[in-house]
């Protein structure tokens, strides 16, 4: 582990509605249609336990109320989103993938600066019928935004401007961090967006580019950085917050002070 590791305490081990594994992940699928969506609606304030909490009343103090910050994962099918979040809350790349329906969420608990903070990744579907149902609750309550292309596949850096142009109809505001993320460099010889046009493109859109492998051991680092870099920013904008109380209840609460985002 390099220097990001430092950053990074513990494995989130939360229980939500029963057990969870580490990478906890929260599948919500369009599929289900009403249903799935009100259950996603009110997913951030179902009963949400903490290791210490599971073991009820057994003397150990209430779990310490630690800000969440909610990170969409968006981008085309197949780009690596789920890789990228698995190997990010596990620590390893997944044994094996499947198409996300709807939308996975993965969690990992990171202390920055002595503060103990809850990451939360939303993995959403690439494929339009696994997420057109879904796509108003990706963007809610959202702190930053991760746009994710396949450096060996042209199409999925085209599609970019598709998936800015969503998350403008969607945010709330337009100053919330965002960073641009061109997975798969492990293929080298199957590279077809060079890194001087995609970091023309990131700076037309002022975000910071990163290029990365969610497969390779090696990147682990740089997977790390990532997530701890949009954590970093966040930490210190202090946006509108969901926030875990001592009773294991999620609450959304403004900060007192109006949020001033400045992503530079
Ligand atoms: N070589 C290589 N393959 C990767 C990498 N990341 C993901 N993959 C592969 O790319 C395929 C798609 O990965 P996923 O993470 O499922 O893609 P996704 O963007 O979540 O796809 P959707 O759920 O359909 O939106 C899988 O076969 C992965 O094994 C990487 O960094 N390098």
């Amino acid at each position: 582990m390099g220097s990001w590791a430092s950053f990074v305490t513990a494995r989130e081990r939360c229980r939500w509605r029963g057990v969870i594994p580490a990478a906890s992940v929260l599948r919500l699928s369009s599929g289900r249609g009403g249903r799935m969506t009100s259950e996603m609606e009110s997913s951030l304030e179902v009963s949400f336990s903490s290791s210490c909490a599971v073991s009820g009343a057994s003397g150990c103090l209430p779990p310490a109320r630690s800000r969440i910050f909610k990170i969409i994962v968006i981008g085309d099918s197949n780009v690596g989103k789920t890789c990228l979040t698995y190997r990010f809350c596990a620590g390893r790349f997944p044994d094996r993938t499947e198409a996300t329906i709807g939308v996975d969420f993965r969690e990992r608990a990171v202390d920055i600066d002595g503060e103990r903070i809850k990451i939360q990744l939303w993995d959403t579907a690439g494929q339009e019928r696994f997420r057109k149902s879904m796509v108003q609750h990706y963007y809610r309550n959202v702190h930053a935004v991760v746009f994710v292309y396949d450096m060996t596949n042209m199409a999925s850096f085209h599609s970019l401007p598709a998936w800015i142009e969503e998350c403008k109809q969607h945010l709330l505001a337009n100053d919330i961090p965002r960073i641009l993320v061109g997975n798969k460099c492990d293929l080298r010889s199957a590279i077809q967006v060079p890194t001087d046009l995609a970091q023309k493109f990131a700076d037309t859109h002022s975000m910071p580019l990163f290029e990365t492998s969610a497969k390779n051991p090696n990147d682990n680092d740089h997977v790390e950085a990532i997530f701890m870099t949009l954590a970093h920013k966040l930490k210190s904008h202090k946006p509108l917050m969901l926030s875990q109380l001592p009773d294991n209840r999620i609450s959304l609460k403004p900060e007192t002070k109006p949020a001033v985002t400045c992503w530079c």
